[in-house]
């Protein structure tokens, strides 16, 4: 089921078009990233799917729904600002929370005691927001976000201030929500993470798309020329080979334009150089990022 689609929305501040004709779906089963630099319209773009602020043209739907109660109920939104009332109490705040949601407090509870067992917070279950400490106040923030049972989970920077257990068992959690068929929307400025954990991804830039599609084409259609080897052995002399950069017994090979990295395999496998690896190097998102906000 596609649990955002977004067509053609713009929304001007002033004089400025902070965000211009974006277009973009999201279905349910998949981690999304909305990426961009600080700045380019995420946050914008984020509270219209919110119906916090309105779109000045364009469309947005949710759930299959046009922007209103119901649709504010198929959501979870963690925000990059967080907050919770810091005098009441962990099961207090999550059964409040959820029940504006329109959801079943006996769902509520036995959903968010999973995730307080998950993350070993249950002990602390009846103890009052104030006691706890940064880190944990984020996972209970994100127990409040997905207790009601949402379809769409937007998450604003949801590992900030984790340490790195932590932020393990926040990804093997959004993991599990999406085996579950959630759609989710992670926004994050941590490239490694839209890496490691997203399917499809968006990115803005001065309110316009610049990049929007599977994680895996986009890396490919940035890739450039070029193979990684793994060798004990020196590399011989290989032809249809401009550049040759070598670290630890790892070069990165640059192919002439016409050259494939099959016809360098075969040479290295004519000349038997005894290879631990060899790789179609695909750039990192990171890089990727940087070569299209720096583009004139
Ligand atoms: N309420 C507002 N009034 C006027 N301009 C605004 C308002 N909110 C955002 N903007 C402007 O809209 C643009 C996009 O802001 P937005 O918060 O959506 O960016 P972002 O991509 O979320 O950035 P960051 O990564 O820094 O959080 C910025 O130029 C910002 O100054």
């Amino acid at each position: 089921m596609l649990a955002v689609k977004i067509s053609d929305v713009s929304k001007v501040y002033g004089e400025k078009k902070v965000v211009d004709g974006v277009s973009f779906e999201v279905d349910s089963g998949e981690i999304f990233a909305l990426i961009g630099p600080n700045g380019a319209g995420k946050t914008t773009t984020i509270r219209m799917m919110m119906d916090i602020i309105k779109p000045d043209s364009g469309d947005i739907l949710i759930m299959g729904q046009h922007l209103g109660e119901g649709s504010k109920n198929c959501i979870g939104y963690l925000p990059e600002e967080r907050g919770l009332y810091r005098k009441l109490r962990i099961m207090d705040t999550i059964v409040y929370m959820a029940s504006l949601k329109g959801a079943p407090v006996e769902t509520a509870v036995a959903r968010a005691e999973n995730l307080l067992k998950k993350f070993g917070l249950y002990e602390h279950r009846y103890k009052k927001i104030e006691e706890l400490s940064k880190g944990m106040g984020q996972l209970i923030q994100f127990v409040v976000t997905v207790a009601h049972d949402p379809g769409l989970i937007i998450l604003d920077e949801p590992f900030a201030g984790l340490d790195p257990v932590n932020s393990r068992l926040l990804k093997d959690t959004i993991k599990d929500l999406r085996a579950e068929g959630k759609a989710i929307i992670l926004s994050t400025h941590r490239m490694n993470e839209v890496q490691e954990m997203c399917d499809r991804l968006f990115m803005i830039n001065k309110g316009q798309r610049v990049l929007y599609g599977a994680l895996n084409d986009i890396r490919r259609q940035f890739r450039s020329n070029s193979v990684v080897v793994e060798s004990e052995q020196a590399l011989p002399s290989l032809s249809g080979v401009s550049g040759v950069e070598s670290k630890n017994h790892t070069s990165i090979l640059k192919l002439d334009g016409s050259t494939t990295p099959q016809s360098v395999l075969a040479q290295l496998v004519a000349a038997q150089v005894p290879v631990e690896r060899f790789e179609v190097s695909l750039p990192s998102l990171d890089d990727i990022f940087v070569q299209v906000v720096k583009k004139p």
